[in-house]
């Protein structure tokens, strides 16, 4: 992967450029201070130890320092900001004297989540701290408030590879890399996105050669039905939107198919390196000739093809996913849910 193609795919780079097809974002550039924070590294300014890995920013006065993730913070332990009593038997110093605070960034990114409507979804310059998920109190990344945000961006190993690893499995990585500028992306957050609307483009040498569903740890019946109706939408919005605007010849990218037949930009990825190739291998897809008599577009075709490995990390053969199983009748309930949100197709997906 050269370093240019990977540099494209941040969304500071990407999103002027599409900004009427795709979800409407703010940017926001990062201090040092606030990086070396979210790295869990010591302030060389403060004579604090190492701050602890859930150590959330002191509010800027006058708000509300709680996150909605109170789930793994316990308030009656001397790691948290919020025991501001902790340390009145002794002298040492507490982790909410040692919390750096950030009033600017916090500010802006109040502003920002007001104007995009109360809820965000954050990430990087390249990630969304999708691993650490689980920390917030209904596994989203939903946010509505800044310590949310650091909540889960310290806590997640996607962002850290994003501030400290990105550009180093570049082919042509110079010896002394850039310096990259970080910014933190808000993104306004929705709801009611169908998985099963998501689907990951291939793009090589400029030409769309493979789609992919995104989400495939779950057999959508629609899909094997319209997906013949949704390739041609999806083929039109790259040739007329993504292959002139984005600089790349390898690439992958991520779109949304909305309810009333639009196409959106969900993300751009690099080929290959971290990028999962879902329904392909990457082997495959690095074929000469691959993709040459058409688009190759994969979906689930029933409840046997299911990936669970690539969500769960658990090895797709220790799954016993076959009658009898629970998975079957797993999967009957989440279609039954599938059709209650097939029902839900009023939502809009995208700026405005
Ligand atoms: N604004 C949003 N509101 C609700 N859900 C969203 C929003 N943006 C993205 N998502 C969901 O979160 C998922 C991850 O988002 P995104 O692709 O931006 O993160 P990422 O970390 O770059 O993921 P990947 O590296 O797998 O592409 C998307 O596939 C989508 O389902």
């Amino acid at each position: 992967m050269k370093e240019a193609e990977l540099l494209r795919c941040q969304i500071q780079e990407w999103y002027p450029l599409f900004k009427p097809y795709t979800i409407k974002t703010h940017c926001h550039p990062l201090s040092d201070p606030f990086i070396r924070y979210l790295l869990g590294q010591p302030d060389p300014q403060s004579s604090a130890d190492h701050p602890p890995r859930f150590l959330l920013p002191r509010p800027a006065s006058g708000h509300d320092p709680l996150p909605r993730t109170t789930a793994r913070i316990d308030p009656t332990s001397s790691l948290s900001p919020l025991n501001s009593d902790s340390d009145s038997d002794d002298d040492r110093q507490s982790p909410a004297d040692a919390a750096p605070s950030f009033p600017d960034l916090e500010d802006a990114v109040n502003r920002s989540i007001t104007a995009l409507g109360g809820a965000v979804l954050p990430k990087l310059n390249w990630s969304s701290p999708k691993d650490a998920a689980w920390i917030s109190s209904d596994g989203s990344l939903r946010c509505t408030s800044f310590a949310d945000i650091a909540l889960l961006l310290r806590s997640s190993d996607s962002i850290s590879h994003d501030l400290s690893q990105a550009l180093t499995l570049c082919s042509d990585a110079s010896l002394d890399p850039p310096s990259t500028a970080f910014y933190l992306a808000l993104r306004k957050w929705y709801p009611s996105l169908r998985p099963e609307m998501e689907f990951r483009c291939f793009v090589r040498r400029r030409r769309l050669i493979a789609i992919s569903q995104r989400e495939v740890t779950t057999f959508y019946p629609v899909l094997p039905d319209r997906k013949h109706e949704i390739q041609p939408l999806i083929e039109r919005f790259f040739n007329e939107v993504v292959r002139e605007r984005f600089g790349s010849e390898d690439y992958t990218v991520d779109v949304y198919v909305t309810s009333d037949e639009r196409v959106k930009v969900v993300d751009f990825n690099p080929w290959g390196a971290f990028t999962l190739p879902l329904m392909f291998e990457w082997k495959e897809l690095d074929e000469e000739g691959f993709g040459e008599l058409g688009v190759e577009f994969r979906v689930i075709e029933g409840r046997q093809g299911v990936r669970p490995g690539l969500k769960t990390a658990v090895p797709y053969d220790y799954l016993d996913t076959g009658e009898g199983s629970g998975w079957d009748q797993f999967l009957t309930r989440a279609d039954e849910e599938l059709r209650k949100q097939a029902l839900d197709i009023g939502h809009n997906y995208g700026d405005g």
